[in-house]
């Protein structure tokens, strides 16, 4: 079986395929000052609660957009599954032109669902995620990466309100009953639900009209199928798109 690793600024996201099925995936919190034989008994849990062994897996996929985990996650493989993983990142094989600046510099996250996206749709699209911060990727017809957006993330930009106005709090990110809100709850979430409706349609159509063409908008992330319903662009959710982008990865760097 193969363990896809997805370490974001606050999730990391586990999941284990057996050929192209995903059995099962676990979601931890991103914890910088853990090391990995921390993060090795957390993942023996999760793996004894899911009938699982290490010697189960044997081969391993990591991307990760915090360097400082980055290492930690590959010790972790080596002394705890015996294998060194494959790491998104310059020199592997994405099958993917990345036509940014410095290709170095966009966050392996991003090809990840990239190559996933094309791999589904086949045609140009535009990907919105949901995570801590939400970005907006644009691949074209041919299968290329051109780049996109990065935009505060919902929760994030919730935080920034409660943190720097004394009488706010933090309040649930949900869709409230009404928009001419009447209470401090309902007022911050009309602002910030509304409003990010907004900011997801406004890039998706610049990006759009900009590309000249006409992609699929699809979306992933945990906070997708709130924003979804009521995005006039998204089309579709993908729940599981950077762990499906991970097994394709992997399947075109196996030796
Ligand atoms: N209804 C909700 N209200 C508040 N926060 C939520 C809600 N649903 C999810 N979240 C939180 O939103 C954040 C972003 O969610 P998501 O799972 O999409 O991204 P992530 O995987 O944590 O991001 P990253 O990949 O950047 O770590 C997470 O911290 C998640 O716990
Ligand atoms: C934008 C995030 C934080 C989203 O996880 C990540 O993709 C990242 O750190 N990217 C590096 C910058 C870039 O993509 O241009
Ligand atoms: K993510």
């Amino acid at each position: 079986m193969l363990l896809v690793v997805d370490v974001g600024n606050t999730n990391i996201v586990l999941g284990i395929y057996d050929g192209r099925k995903l059995v099962c995936d676990w979601r931890i919190s991103t914890d910088k000052a853990k090391t990995s034989d921390e993060y090795g008994i957390l993942i023996r849990e999760l793996f004894r609660g899911a009938g699982l062994e290490f010697k189960d897996v044997k081969a391993i996929i990591i991307s990760s957009v915090v360097p400082t985990l980055s290492g930690v996650l590959e010790r972790l493989s080596l002394n705890y599954f015996g294998y060194s993983p494959v790491v998104v990142g310059p020199g592997i094989r994405t099958g993917m032109p990345i036509q940014y600046d410095n290709p170095k510099e966009v966050g392996a996250d991003r090809i990840v669902n990239a190559v996933a996206g094309y791999e589904k749709y086949k045609t140009s699209l535009i990907i919105v995620d949901f995570g801590t911060a939400t970005t907006f990727d644009y691949v074209n017809r041919k299968g290329e990466y051109c780049g996109g957006a990065i935009a505060p993330g919902l929760v994030i930009s919730m935080e920034a309100l409660f943190q720097r106005a004394s009488k706010l709090p933090r309040v649930d990110i949900i869709k409230p009953p009404v928009v001419i809100a009447r209470n401090t709850v309902n007022s911050m979430q009309a602002g910030i639900f509304y409003g990010y409706v907004g900011l997801v349609d406004e890039i998706v159509s610049r990006m759009r009209a900009e590309s000249k063409d006409s992609p699929r908008i699809i979306a992933t992330g945990g906070l997708a199928g709130m924003i979804a319903p009521e995005s006039k662009t998204i089309e579709a959710v993908e729940d599981y798109l950077t762990l499906e982008g991970l097994r394709i990865l992997y399947e075109r760097n196996r030796e």
